[in-house]
Order: structure tokens, then C-alpha cells, then sequence
């Protein structure tokens, strides 16, 4: 499919343009009736038919048709009970499909050389990793189901958390169901035919010129801030420009073709950012290894209702972190 290419970003029209009946589909059976999984294909493939059907046939027999099929399949479905709910993903089930080299597809927002795409592929060594314009149309590409996970930047060890990231979750009806940490080594990247002195301005995204405050006041550039990193990188080369630089990684070096004039020009060399794999559908945790569940909740104005709502995972003696 040519949103899972990987060559260019998938934009939010180009997710609406892509076949919205099988996509609405999945999107009515799974949250208007619940259908299990399997039911839950078999109406789309039931929509696709009803779409395709032949002049000569009145519509009606059609639908008939239908229906009488749909029913069969309630019926036997709820004959077996093993099948009749739908079934979540297990920690089992995402580590065979991590090693066993099927090609997961992940979105992440960026464009090739981006820090998230590093950490899609750190947490599935095997994946796809395709990319997309915004983060909402990554979420939006896992919601009507054209790739399987999205990456999610949520914290640096430097710039604390990324509050509009965690908005996203909430706007958004995706399962984490997993982490990585990524360790964050910027360069300062230029044009083969620029140098230092000449530069006067710097691209990034705003986190990443966050995490060089230092090192890029000291240089005295002007910040600009773009999408992304690697996003960033490929304006200077694509445009050519002598007097802009951009802070990215040395994998978007490689890739736009950009000489590297400064390594670890992060303020702290220890920076690390948090990312956030997201799915359609959530891990039922096993009593196997201990996991890790993000709750979000909001109280009524009062004195010690945060003590009260704490003392609930206290009690518990449940560990709290972030
Ligand atoms: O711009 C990128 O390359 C990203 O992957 C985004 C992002 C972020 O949002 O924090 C990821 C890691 C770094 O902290 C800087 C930027």
C-alpha cells in the first residue's frame, strides 16, 4: 500500500482519501456493536461486496444476502465462546511478532532520520517504520488500522514532559503498550559548501534547540523551529542553504547528504528521551514480569484529595513513577 512505502510522509488527506468504506467499516463494527475480531473482518469484507455487486442483481436480493450471512456468522460465533470476545493483544503475542521478522508497520511523526524512527526500530527491530506528517495522523493511521502501532515521544531527561503529547493520548483511543529510551546525541549539520563562521540562523525542532540552549547561544545563532529534526535537515539540503544549520542526528547527516561541524552538542550528554509505543488494542498484563499501567484521573477541588487518591496505591503498596 502506498502509505506503508516508507519514501514520503503519510499526510492527514491522504489517510482520508484511503479506502474510507473499509475504514468506516472497521470503525462502526468496533465501536457501535462491539463485533468480535473476527466478525469485525469478515463485515468489512461484507461492506466491500455490497460495493462491488452487480447491475443485473437487484439491490435488495443483495442485502438479503447479506444478512443471512451476517447472521450465520453471530450464531456460530456465539456457539463458540472462545471466540465470541475480542481478543487483546498478550506480551506473548507482541514478542513473537517482534522476532519472528513479520514486518510490523509503526508510524511515527518525522520524516527519515528522525529520533522517533530510531526508536520504532528499537523497540521493533524488524519494523516498517512509516512516516508521517503530524502526530495526528499517525494516531489516525493505527486508528483505521493502515499500519499497527505509533511511536510517541512523552519525556526528556532535559525538557521534562511533553505535555501536548500527553493531550494526544487523551484525544486519541490508543493503548501504550510498551517503551523505549533512546539516548539523544544531536549534531550541528550544514551544507558540504557551509561552514561555521557563515552560519547565522539554526533549524530543529523546538525540543531538540531546547537541549543545545547552551551550545547554541554560545555559537549565537537564531533559532527556528520546524517539525521535526531530520525534517529540519533535509530544508537545508534540499534548499541549499549557506547560512542556516540545522541540529539533528547524525543518521539525517547521512541521509540529506549534510557535512557534521559539532558532535554532542546537547547541553547534558547523558539526554535521553522516553517514547511511547501505542496499539489499537491493549496488553492484558501477565503475572509473569512486573508491567507498567498508566492511569489519568482528575479531582474534585478539596483539601487532601490528592493525598486521598494517593494513599489508595500506598496502601497497595503500589510503586508510583512516571
Ligand atoms: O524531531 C525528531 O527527530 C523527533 O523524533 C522528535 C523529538 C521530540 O519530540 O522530543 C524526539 C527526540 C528528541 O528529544 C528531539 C525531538
Amino acid at each position: 500500500m502506498a502509505a506503508t512505502t516508507g519514501k514520503s510522509p503519510v499526510s492527514s488527506s491522504f489517510v482520508q482519501k484511503l479506502n474510507p468504506r473499509t475504514s468506516y467499516c472497521y470503525q462502526d463494527s468496533y465501536s457501535t456493536i462491539n463485533l468480535p475480531r473476527r466478525l469485525r473482518r469478515i463485515h468489512s469484507q461484507a461492506c466491500n461486496n455490497i460495493s462491488s455487486s452487480s447491475d443485473q442483481v437487484p439491490d435488495s436480493v443483495h442485502k438479503q444476502a447479506k444478512a443471512i450471512e451476517l447472521q450465520k456468522l453471530i450464531d456460530d460465533d456465539s456457539r463458540d465462546s472462545s471466540i465470541s470476545l475480542p481478543r487483546p493483544l498478550t506480551s506473548a503475542s507482541l514478542s513473537n511478532l517482534a522476532t519472528e521478522g513479520s514486518r510490523l508497520r509503526v508510524a511515527y511523526q518525522g520524516v527519515r532520520g528522525a529520533y522517533s524512527e530510531s526508536a520504532a526500530e528499537k523497540a521493533y527491530p524488524n519494523c516498517e517504520a512509516v512516516p508521517c506528517e503530524q502526530f495526528d495522523t499517525a494516531f489516525e493511521a493505527v486508528e483505521r488500522w493502515l499500519v499497527d502501532r505509533a511511536v510517541l515521544p512523552i519525556e526528556n531527561s532535559l525538557g521534562g514532559s511533553i505535555h501536548r503529547n500527553y493531550d494526544l493520548l487523551l484525544r486519541h483511543r490508543l493503548h501504550i503498550v510498551g517503551e523505549v529510551k533512546l539516548a539523544i546525541r544531536h549534531c550541528l549539520l550544514a551544507n558540504p559548501d557551509a561552514n561555521l563562521e557563515e552560519l547565522k540562523r539554526v533549524l530543529s525542532h523546538p525540543q531538540a534547540l531546547a537541549q543545545c540552549e547552551n551550545t547554541l547561544t554560545k555559537l549565537g545563532l537564531v533559532r527556528e523551529a520546524v517539525d521535526d529534526t531530520a525534517g529540519a535537515a533535509k530544508f537545508i539540503a534540499f534548499h541549499k542553504l549557506k547560512d542556516a544549520g540545522a541540529v539533528a542526528s547524525e543518521t539525517a547527516a547521512r541521509i540529506y547528504g549534510l557535512n557534521i561541524l559539532a558532535r554532542d552538542i546537547q547541553d547534558d550528554s547523558d539526554n535521553i528521551t522516553r517514547f511511547l509505543m501505542l496499539a489499537r488494542e491493549p496488553i492484558i498484563p501477565g503475572i509473569d514480569k512486573p508491567f507498567k499501567t498508566s492511569i489519568v484521573f482528575s479531582l474534585e477541588e478539596g483539601p487532601g484529595e490528592l493525598f486521598k487518591a494517593l494513599a489508595v496505591f500506598a496502601m497497595r503498596n503500589i510503586n508510583l513513577t512516571k
